[in-house]
């Protein structure tokens, strides 16, 4: 048994001073960031915020409504090969990536839809990214797919973030618990408080010139800048994409004044009993479920939801000087904090 004493981060520890700047409108910073995937050599330019390839939020739908902002979405896992084929044939699917797990199915799948509708993003999802069979499906999927963008993971350390850039992903996903419908801290223990993860392997992977993406333990629109201050080049985001028109959730509704209105949408982790019942016919004998079933407020839009999410990014940019996002991570300082909001009216 070993303790490690250096202190590790979440979104809450911290906030980020502000600095001195010329900026004098929120207006005049550029949210776009560019990068070029280092086995494709390949540019995407966008606002590098990923929905994730959750079942409520990782929909066509939401790939649709963020493409306006040069925003990108993880599909789910649960489409069937002709509507993913039908899907990839549209001009809407530029920035979507397609998601599988490590079955061979999933990979029989990809390859019967990128026959008829090539895949240029692929997004290798597994909870667990430190298996020597993760490494060799990053492997086999950079040799068959030479010419797409791969984004895998998910790992919180260093080490496994070069390990899955030197097999072939072009963007590594981070973050083992932060997510907020993940139960897998207090089911397992294991985690890695999520701005540390983000430091650490982002730092690794630039080092590779490989990306990485912050994914999960979002809760305000301030944890989106303090990400990519922390040198995320991509944030994924699952539970604040939730409950919009555009997601895939059972919308709960309640008469007011003889109206039926909607006030409510199921959300559910991709590990949760709603989740293990629904594909694989219940929770195996030798495992626990990792995920929670929750109700999310009904928020009509998700356009409404997307200008919060990038008003809040420009106006951290003015507060610290940054005219590019790209710019952020060299001017952020981080200020550990004991509290971080003032909850008197709520959160
Ligand atoms: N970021 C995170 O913290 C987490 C994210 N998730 C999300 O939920 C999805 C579904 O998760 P889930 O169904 O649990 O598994 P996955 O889809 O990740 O993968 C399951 C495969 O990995 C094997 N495996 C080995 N160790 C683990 C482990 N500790 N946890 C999970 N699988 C393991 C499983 O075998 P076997 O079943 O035989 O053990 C199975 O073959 C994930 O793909 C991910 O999107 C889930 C949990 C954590
Ligand atoms: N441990 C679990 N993690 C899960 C599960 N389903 C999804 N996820 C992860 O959460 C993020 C989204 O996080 P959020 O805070 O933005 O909502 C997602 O991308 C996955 O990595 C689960 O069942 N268990
Ligand atoms: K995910």
């Amino acid at each position: 048994m070993r303790i490690e004493n250096d202190p590790k981060l979440d979104f809450r520890d911290v906030l980020i001073r502000p600095k001195r700047s010329t900026l004098g409108s929120r207006a005049h910073v550029d949210v776009t960031r560019s990068f070029r995937f280092a086995h494709t050599g390949k540019d995407w330019s966008g606002f590098p915020l990923i929905a994730a390839n959750m079942d409520v939020v990782g929909t066509m739908a939401i790939a649709r409504a963020l493409l306006k902002h040069g925003a990108m979405v993880a599909l789910h896992k649960h489409y069937d090969a002709d509507e993913l084929v039908a899907f990839f044939s549209e001009a809407e699917a530029a920035n979507a990536f397609y998601s599988l797990g490590t079955t061979e199915a999933d990979h029989d799948k990809l390859k019967a839809v990128h026959a008829k509708s090539p895949i240029t993003k692929i997004c290798l999802d597994v909870a667990n990214g430190y298996t020597e069979k993760f490494v060799d499906t990053v492997k086999a999927t950079r040799e068959a797919f030479p010419d797409a963008a791969i984004m895998a993971g998910n790992v919180v350390t260093g080490d496994m973030t070069e390990a899955l850039i030197l097999a072939g992903a072009d963007i590594v996903k981070v973050g083992i618990g932060p997510g907020s419908v993940c139960t897998t801290r207090k089911m397992t223990g294991v985690g890695y408080p999520q701005l540390s993860a983000i430091i650490e392997c982002s730092d690794a992977a630039h080092g590779l010139k490989g990306l990485v993406c912050g994914d999960g333990g979002v809760t305000v629109p301030g944890d989106l800048a303090k990400g990519y201050g922390a040198g995320a080049d991509f944030m994924m985001l699952g539970g604040m994409l939730a409950g919009h028109d555009e997601c895939e959730g059972d919308i709960r509704y309640e008469e007011r004044d003889g109206e039926k209105v909607a006030v409510g949408m199921t959300f559910y982790g991709m590990s949760s009993d709603t989740a293990m019942k629904r594909y694989s016919g219940g929770v195996a004998k030798y495992r626990a479920s990792e995920g929670k079933t929750v109700e999310v407020p009904y928020r009509g839009p998700v356009e409404g939801t997307m200008q919060e999410l990038m008003g809040g990014v420009r106006s951290a940019m003015t507060y610290i000087g940054a005219v590019r996002l790209k710019e952020v991570p060299k001017r952020t300082t981080f200020i550990m904090v004991g509290s971080q909001l003032n909850t008197i009216f709520g959160g």
